[in-house]
């Protein structure tokens, strides 16, 4: 499995500021988008490319385009909606399939309530974004429904990874490559990454 934890400084500052607990909602709903187009560009590097012949003002000129697969952002409710702009600011003609978890707060086991995923997954690349990855069974839960709707090639971006999450991820899904802007500590004893950002979908929405 491809896990790829982003040295940028630019990203490394970010994360930083994400983790102070008086941030406003604004600030972190900025970064979290920030950060988003930010991981979003390092897991677009690998997209093979081909040459293309246009009409450029001084006459055909060779150009290099994407080649072929076409990309769904997949962004896990509620949080993932926080970095889905960060994306789309890249990639904006993307499909957007749009998938419910929440984490049961007692058993920690994912709860599907929603999903709307685009027709064509089997064709497409489909990048999956959520703040984080604490014992990875939200991440799971949405490749297995991905997958048995026939889709092939995943990538999952996160803000912070806990090492459970990613040892999770490796064991059911080594094929999917995990792009994150930090590998945390580990979790608490109520699931939380530490020192990770708090409730990531209670910050970004201003709930609690
Ligand atoms: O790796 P896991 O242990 O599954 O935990 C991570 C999940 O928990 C959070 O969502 P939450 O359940 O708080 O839902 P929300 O986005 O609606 O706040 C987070 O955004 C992930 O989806
Ligand atoms: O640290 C964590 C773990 C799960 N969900 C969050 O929002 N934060
Ligand atoms: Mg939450």
């Amino acid at each position: 499995m491809k896990i790829v934890e982003i040295k940028h400084p630019l990203v490394k500052h970010k994360i930083g500021l994400l983790r102070d607990m008086h941030i406003s909602t604004r600030e972190f709903r900025q970064l979290a988008r920030e950060i988003g187009s930010l991981l979003t560009y390092e897991a677009t590097s690998d997209l093979p490319t081909e040459k293309i012949t246009i009409n450029c003002w001084s006459g055909p000129t060779e150009i290099d385009q994407i080649q072929g697969k076409k990309v769904t952002i997949v962004p896990i409710l509620r949080a993932g909606l926080g970095m889905l702009d960060g994306v789309l600011e890249l990639i904006p003609n993307a499909r957007i399939s749009v998938v419910g978890i929440y984490r049961d707060e007692e058993t920690l086991q994912p709860v599907p309530y929603f999903q709307k995923l685009t027709a064509d997954l089997d064709q497409r690349l489909a990048i999956i974004v959520d703040p984080m990855l604490a014992t990875g069974g939200s991440m799971i839960a949405t490749i297995e429904l991905l997958k048995a709707s026939g889709c092939k090639h995943i990538k999952a971006l996160v803000l912070v990874a806990a090492p459970e999450g990613i040892e999770a991820l490796k064991k059911t899904h080594p094929d999917v490559d995990l792009y994150t802007a930090a590998i945390d500590q580990g979790l608490n004893d109520k699931g939380y990454i530490l020192p990770g950002l708090g409730d990531a979908g209670d910050k970004l929405f201003g709930t609690k």
